[in-house]
């Protein structure tokens, strides 16, 4: 169990992150990291309270930075929400976060040639808010196959924007430890995969969806929904959880029966759909019949907020 942490320190120094955490190994500790974007709510938090709960003393370490590779130029990083203050109060709150690490950037960012700075370099597929001519960042993670479904097709830097981060965030902080939500589903088994076929000696741990008393799933975007929008949201839990139950109630259910009837749902009130798919937990791969573990995925738009959420469904094949 983690000894009552106080006052998170608050590191912005990838040496001083990275020197931090070593004196922590050598005192014993386990270095549990919780990788976040700000805006903390009752979801993150979860994550600390499992990151406290990893057996033995442990060193929790929260990470808050809005990475700008994640986002593509038409995405949302210029307002995704923050409130550095009030997330500081938050975490000390739990008196389980033992630093929190926000550096004001994690990249280098390189001098203009010739004008290109801020461009795709030639030849990208796709671009995002960090793109650098000359000596800025160029490196770059990409899990080929589970960065193309579900978030993938949309997002199209996303998930390396994510990887790339992730792995760097685990370079600096060198955690033994690292929590994951499961409301990103993708994200958490994208990670899984980077950490294993990379060799990372991290353990991944994916940490349920919190969800709001009337079951929508938190998310730091929610701030950005009208009361109308949010309760229009609400179709999408309902429309899992209906979901869920016709498949649970039916053997072999056809997927694509269940997946129009949440797009019906989601449309009929009012939202705009990303996508819906069925796919099996670990590959993410589709599948037409619920006769094995599979996770529902969905996408929609309310309004200008894009929101993402899944239900896993545990038949067993
Ligand atoms: N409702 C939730 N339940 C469990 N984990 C969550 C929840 N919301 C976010 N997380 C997890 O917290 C971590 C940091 O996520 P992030 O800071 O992007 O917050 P977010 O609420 O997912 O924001 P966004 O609005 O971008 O979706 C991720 O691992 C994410 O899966
Ligand atoms: C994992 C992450 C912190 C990387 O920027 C982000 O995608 C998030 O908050 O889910
Ligand atoms: N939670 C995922 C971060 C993003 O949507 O950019």
């Amino acid at each position: 169990m983690a000894a009552a942490a106080g006052e998170p320190e608050v590191i912005r120094d990838k040496a001083a992150m990275r020197a931090w955490s070593r004196r922590q190994r050598a005192e014993g500790k386990t270095v549990v990291l919780v990788p976040t974007m700000g805006f903390l709510h009752e979801g993150h938090l979860s994550l600390v309270s499992a990151a406290a709960a990893v057996p033995g003393p442990v060193a929790v370490v929260v990470s808050i930075y809005v990475n700008p590779s994640q986002f593509a130029p038409t995405e949302d990083l210029a307002t995704y929400p923050s409130d550095l203050a009030g997330d500081l109060r938050k975490l000390a709150s739990t008196g389980a976060v033992h630093a929190v690490f926000n550096p004001p950037d994690l990249y280098h960012r390189g001098a203009a040639v010739s004008g290109r700075r801020a461009e795709a370099p030639a030849g990208a597929a796709a671009s995002s808010c960090l793109e650098a001519g000359g000596d800025g960042h160029e490196t770059w993670i990409r899990v080929e196959r589970l960065e193309k479904g579900l978030c993938g097709a949309s997002r199209p830097v996303f998930f390396r924007g994510v990887a790339t981060v992730v792995a760097k965030l685990f370079n600096v902080v060198e955690p033994d430890v690292a929590m994951f939500g499961k409301k990103d589903y993708q994200q958490w088994r994208l990670i899984c995969r980077m950490v294993r076929d990379l060799d990372f000696a991290v353990e991944i741990i994916g940490s349920e969806i919190v969800r709001e008393a009337d079951g929508l799933a938190m998310s730091s975007r929610n701030v950005h929904l009208s009361p109308e929008e949010r309760e229009k949201a609400l179709s999408i839990s309902r429309s899992l959880l209906n979901a869920r139950t016709a498949a649970l109630n039916n053997s072999n259910s056809a997927s694509e029966h269940i997946k129009d009837q949440i797009v019906q749902t989601l449309t009929e009130a009012g939202g705009r759909v990303d996508y819906v798919e069925i796919v099996e937990q670990e590959s993410l791969v589709p599948v037409e019949t619920i006769d094995r573990p599979v996770v529902i995925c969905v996408a929609a738009w309310f309004g200008k907020v894009r929101l993402i959420d899944n239900i896993e469904i545990h038949i067993q094949s």
